[in-house]
């Protein structure tokens, strides 16, 4: 295991805001692709996918395995949602209820895992992690990219039912990926409003972010899904944010002109019958977790905000 200090990189409380005073997140560093014919190609068992309840990122990716039904291919290892100094632990490090060993490298922290990839990785140690047995490194860790790779990589080994469903269905892809443009300001939106530094860096995210949600709450007027008449990755994308809203952002983060229970009713509904309908969003859904991990003491994200 390495011995590199890396505290800067896995401490919440030594991240730098920009000049200015707002948050900006970095790109996520590996970007790879299961593909048939390429380097990492899709094979029962080969991925592991190491992930937290707590977070929306990851979230994005559980919720998109149980609906393709990717369990049996990718088996996941969960942390504990009360992230330390050096970043997420694993359950030998802190046993919180729900939080697993690391079956593969027994590592103590997320970060152990990255760094026996890439020793002198600068990036931040962020779940999810898509990780390859058989070369031993992570194949990627950007969720929007994850969710892609589980809706159609596997479908040639999937029975036809799950093979078929599609969350990013061709004809709707230009829809998606506008939609999927503005939405990710809302979810990282809260962030920028819990990291920003001064008023006016809070400010900046916290009125379009209200923005973002009036809008959303228009388009889903009378509706059950976000575009279209069908389930797709837009809204695996948004109900992240939302399931989180109430329980943590409108509080914790100060995202608090309305919250969603009182204050948009159709955006509400529309998460409701998510949550009670499809079993994937509710499974997937752990608010312990979900509180733990933004509540938590020792994150420094309490003290952050202005
Ligand atoms: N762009 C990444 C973002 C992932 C992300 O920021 N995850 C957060 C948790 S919600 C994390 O692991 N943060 C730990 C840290 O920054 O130290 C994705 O979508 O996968």
């Amino acid at each position: 295991m390495s011995t590199r200090d890396v505290t800067h990189l896995s401490d919440l409380s030594k991240m730098v805001p920009s000049q200015d005073g707002s948050f900006n997140r970095a790109p996520s560093q590996f970007r790879n692709w299961v593909e048939q014919g390429g380097k990492y190609e899709a094979e029962k068992g080969r991925y592991h996918l190491y992930v937290s309840y707590g977070c929306p990122w990851a979230a994005r990716t559980l919720i998109m395995r149980q609906l393709k039904g990717l369990e049996d291919f990718i088996p996941i290892t969960v942390l504990s949602p009360r992230l330390d100094e050096l970043g997420w632990p694993f359950a030998n490090i802190d046993p919180f209820p729900g939080a697993e060993v690391d079956p593969l490298y027994s590592a103590d922290h997320l970060k152990d895992i990255y760094l026996r990839v890439t020793p002198d990785y600068e990036g931040r140690f962020t779940v999810p992690v898509l990780y390859d047995k058989k070369t031993e490194t992570i194949v990627n860790n950007e969720s929007s990219e994850i969710i892609r790779i589980f809706n159609s990589a596997f479908n040639h080994l999937l029975p036809a039912d799950k093979a078929k469903f599609d969350l990013y269905p061709e004809h709707l892809r230009k829809e998606i990926d506008e939609l999927n443009t503005w939405v990710y300001d809302t979810t990282d939106g809260v962030y920028k409003a819990v990291f920003a530094a001064n008023q006016s860096a809070y400010e900046k995210a916290v009125y379009p972010l209200f923005e973002s949600l009036d809008r959303l709450e228009k388009i889903l007027d009378g509706k059950d899904y976000l575009i279209g008449d069908q389930l797709t990755e837009a809204d695996i994308r948004l109900f992240v944010t939302i399931i989180r809203f109430d329980v943590a952002y409108y509080s914790h983060c100060k995202c608090n002109i309305r919250d969603i229970r009182n204050g948009y009713p159709a955006i509400h509904l529309w998460l409701r019958k998510l949550y009670w309908n499809v079993p994937a969003f509710k499974d997937t859904c752990d608010f312990d977790h979900i509180k733990t991990g933004y509540y938590w003491a020792k994150s420094a994200r309490i003290s952050a905000n202005p």
